[in-house]
């Protein structure tokens, strides 16, 4: 699913009333009544409900679901604000009008001054102040405004977005004077906003709500943003043919573990396995011959000349990939042989947590990363190798640069993982839940990115569905489990089961 801006967005919407004859006053109509059946549907008509309603289409849709829920037999209050110089929006006044004499529904339009109205616990706020159409941070009586319906404690439902958040790029509105949202009712089209970690606070639980919106409209327009959703991984996937053997499925060199974290090379391996790998050596210090040998027989194991860290990083063979990384550790002569095997290497590598540890200790070598090579941080080890930042929005935009400039794909990991392209396409991938946030879950993901490079998908496909795939295995364990107590290793042996519902 694209993921468009605003302006886009606008202007999808000013297509649709174009080509399509409808008004805006129909499109208002629709959105309110798809707002007004999921509030009905979660909240029964002794909840009272307060409707603050804007100078602009948002508003047009708060006051269309006042009168709604008024003729639902709801008690309904509500506040219109009229205080800009530009008046109201068409639609805007039309519902207006509507409004004023509606039995059920108290209503106010306020032009200057007011005295705030008492907002009680139980009831329903809906939030319909500012939409897409906001152009700067809130300030002055708005964002007092909004102080005063965060400081409620009531329930809040915001139409579209929270007022006061922007589709997209919220840096400069971080955590102030943004409705802090129970539920954001969104029309049509998720927001980019909505993917970015930093302003889960405003929204609380998202909805998008369709109101069959111009899907040819949305289908010419372009957008750098992507949600990866299950039928674009199917599309992706390849079915195995009936005739077919392991050497169809390609080879990895797993180079994993350290006296102390061998437990990273199983889970790493397990992940590579379990999402079809033809065939799998690891590379380890002598002390994981054993373990390794035992709890995952069916991969082979190279052992370093060193008994408990890697010192030396040449294969014998040649792979089809090579991943790097989990549980290497530090060690300086581990960084050498990380060093002295990036710069021989010229086919796209996966590298992920100590591997990208051991580069942050040499910051020239991310330039001799192979082009198209795959990163797999979380936030901590993107600071340590890019500088520290302080939101969530920044590292995203700084991962666009860093794609672009070392021509590497970045797999950003969190609750929606970003996998970005040099060419600055992002795809978002949201199929995981909590119980990813277990020890080994890092190592699962690098084994499934690696086993798919190794099958032949190109490093920025393998990273997309290697992460939805890992997401949705997560998911899976915790449909047994529950989110606190999923090992990484029940995640890893979900990942045929996720493959297998995907393909079906
Ligand atoms: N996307 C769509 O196709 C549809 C959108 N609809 C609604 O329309 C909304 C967008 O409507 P609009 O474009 O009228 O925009 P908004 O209603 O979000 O706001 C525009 C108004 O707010 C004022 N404003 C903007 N920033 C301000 C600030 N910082 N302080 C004070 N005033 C400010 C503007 O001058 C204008 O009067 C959406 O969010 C959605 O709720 C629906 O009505 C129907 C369909
Ligand atoms: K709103």
């Amino acid at each position: 699913m694209k993921i468009f801006t605003s302006a886009q967005i606008r202007s999808i919407e000013n297509a649709v009333i174009e080509k399509e004859g409808v008004t805006s006053i129909e499109l208002v109509e629709r959105a309110a009544s798809a707002i007004t059946w999921e509030i009905m549907s979660r909240w029964r008509p002794s909840r009272p409900m307060m409707v603050f309603a804007g100078p602009g289409n948002n508003g047009a849709d708060a006051l269309a679901v006042a009168r709604m829920l008024a003729d639902e037999g709801y008690t309904v209050t509500v506040l219109l604000f009229n205080v800009t110089d530009r008046g109201l929006s068409d639609a805007c006044r039309h519902y207006r009008d509507e409004l004023t004499n509606v039995p059920g529904v108290s209503f106010t339009e306020i032009t200057n001054d007011f005295n705030p109205p008492v907002i009680t616990r139980d009831a329903i706020v809906i939030d319909g102040l500012f939409g897409s159409g906001l152009k700067e941070p809130l300030k002055g009586g708005f964002k007092s405004l909004v102080d005063y319906i965060n400081s409620s404690n009531a329930t809040i439902v915001s139409i579209d977005m929270p007022s006061g958040m922007f589709g997209e790029w919220n840096e400069a509105t971080l955590s102030r004077d943004v409705v802090h949202a129970t539920l954001t009712l969104a029309i049509e089209f998720p927001r980019l906003s909505f993917f970015i970690q930093d302003n889960a606070e405003f929204l609380g639980e998202w909805k998008v709500l369709d109101i069959k919106l111009a899907s040819n409209e949305s289908r010419g327009e372009q957008s750098p943003y992507y949600l990866l959703e299950k039928k674009d991984v199917k599309r992706i996937l390849r079915q195995r043919p009936e005739f077919c053997s392991k050497a169809d499925f390609g080879s990895m060199l797993l180079v994993a573990g350290c006296y102390g974290m061998i437990g990273a090379s199983q889970m790493a391996a397990l992940g590579a396995l379990r999402s079809g790998i033809g065939r799998l050596t690891v590379h380890g210090p002598r002390c994981g011959f054993i373990p390794m040998q035992t709890s995952v027989p069916e991969a082979m194991f190279h052992a370093d000349q060193h008994d408990i860290v890697i010192t030396d990083i040449s294969p014998k063979h040649e792979y089809d990939v090579v991943a790097l990384g989990p549980g290497i550790g530090t060690h300086d002569y581990t960084v050498r042989a990380v060093e002295n095997f990036i710069n021989m290497s010229t086919n796209p590598l996966v590298i992920d947590a100590d591997g990208l540890n051991c580069i942050a200790q040499r910051p020239n070598l991310l330039e001799h990363v192979p082009p198209m090579s795959v990163i797999t941080p979380h936030a901590g080890e993107f600071d340590r190798l890019f500088g520290p930042h302080t939101s969530h929005e920044s590292r995203l935009k700084t991962a666009v640069e860093k794609s672009a400039y070392y021509s590497i794909i970045i797999l950003l990991k969190g609750r929606y993982t970003s996998v970005v392209r040099p060419d600055g396409k992002i795809y978002f991938i949201g199929s995981g839940c909590q119980a990813l946030a277990t020890p080994g879950s890092g190592d699962v993901l690098t084994g499934i990115v690696g086993s798919f490079i190794a099958q032949g998908y190109t490093p920025d496909l393998a990273a997309a569905i290697g992460a939805y795939i890992h997401g949705m295995a997560g998911t899976l364990a915790a449909e047994n489990d529950g989110t606190f107590g999923v090992l990484a290793t029940d995640v890893a042996r979900n990942i045929s089961k996720a493959i297998r519902d995907i393909l079906n």
